[in-house]
């Protein structure tokens, strides 16, 4: 198994932010995890790479390629991080340094980390480009990310994170900032990576919805645990849980009179 979390616990002085999460990502397989804001969805995420916030204390078991990341030598750690598994975010602006030329940003971890000259990192970036279907690399390379638009950036977010050739892509709301064309090709675009890396992805979203249609398998996340888990094509015709059934019915609906968006 690629990716395995068994009956994780995090606390933090104030808070237990998750209760017992288990779950399981396979190579080729792409698992949604949904749930509300504050459910605990990016904790679990950042703990495949051993991410906890300061002073928190962890229990349980999360394996990366069947290494036991939580009990793990830092350097072992760094390599899961550096060679196995990548992250990409809702927001791409936020990924990239806004002083910096795309190029250098975007090269840094082969360079740093990888230990590749710098004009080899460019030449794996270049191809990663137009695979990713970015036009005109070259220029891009030399580009702020000021000059481009969000879906260019997640493209290029895209391909910094492939650059490592990772087998596991941790993908946290990362069409969510998206325009609805944007979004829908950018999804595209993962699901091809997959299908030709056979990349394992953890694929959290707070729309059940996106989930149901685009992920193999589903888990419903609330208030630090796992409520629901169910294949994503069944997810709707049986929802285990009361709060996966008020999920699937919050659909935003167009505007009422008074201009208010409401959910039904
Ligand atoms: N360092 C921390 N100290 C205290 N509480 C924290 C810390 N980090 C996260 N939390 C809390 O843990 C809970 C889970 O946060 P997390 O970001 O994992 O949720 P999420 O489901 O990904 O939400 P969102 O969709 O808003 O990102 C939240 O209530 C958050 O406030």
């Amino acid at each position: 198994m690629l990716l395995e979390i068994e009956d994780l616990t995090l606390r933090v002085p104030t808070v237990e932010i998750l209760r017992g999460i288990s779950l399981q990502v396979a190579t080729g397989e792409t698992v949604g995890l949904v749930g509300e804001s504050g459910s605990g969805k990016s904790t679990t995420a950042r703990a495949a790479l051993r991410l906890f916030p300061d002073e928190a204390q962890a229990g349980g078991r999360v394996s990366v390629g069947g290494v036991d990341v939580l009990s793990a030598a830092d350097a072992t750690v760094q390599k899961i991080r550096a060679n196995d598994a990548a992250m990409i975010f809702q927001a791409p602006r936020t990924a990239l340094n806004p002083v910096r030329r795309i190029g250098d940003s975007a090269t840094e971890r082969l360079v740093q980390v990888h230990g590749l000259t710098k004009k080899a990192a460019r030449s794996k970036l270049l191809t990663l480009f137009e695979h990713v279907g970015l036009r005109d690399p070259e220029s891009l390379l030399r580009k702020y990310p000021h000059q481009l638009s969000g879906g260019m950036l997640q493209r290029v977010v895209i391909a910094a994170a492939l650059s490592i050739d990772p087998k596991l892509l941790l993908a946290d709301e990362a069409t969510s900032a998206l325009d609805v064309t944007t979004q829908a090709e950018v999804l595209a675009l993962l699901k091809r990576l997959r299908g030709e890396r056979d990349l394992g992805v953890l694929f959290i979203t707070h729309d059940l919805h996106l989930a149901a249609a685009y992920c193999d398998r589903v888990y419903v996340m609330r208030e630090g645990l796992i409520v629901d888990h169910q294949p994503g094509a069944t997810i709707f015709e049986n929802p285990a849980n009361e709060y996966t059934r008020q999920l699937s019915e919050a659909v935003p609906t167009l505007p009422e009179q008074d201009g208010e968006v409401v959910t039904r």
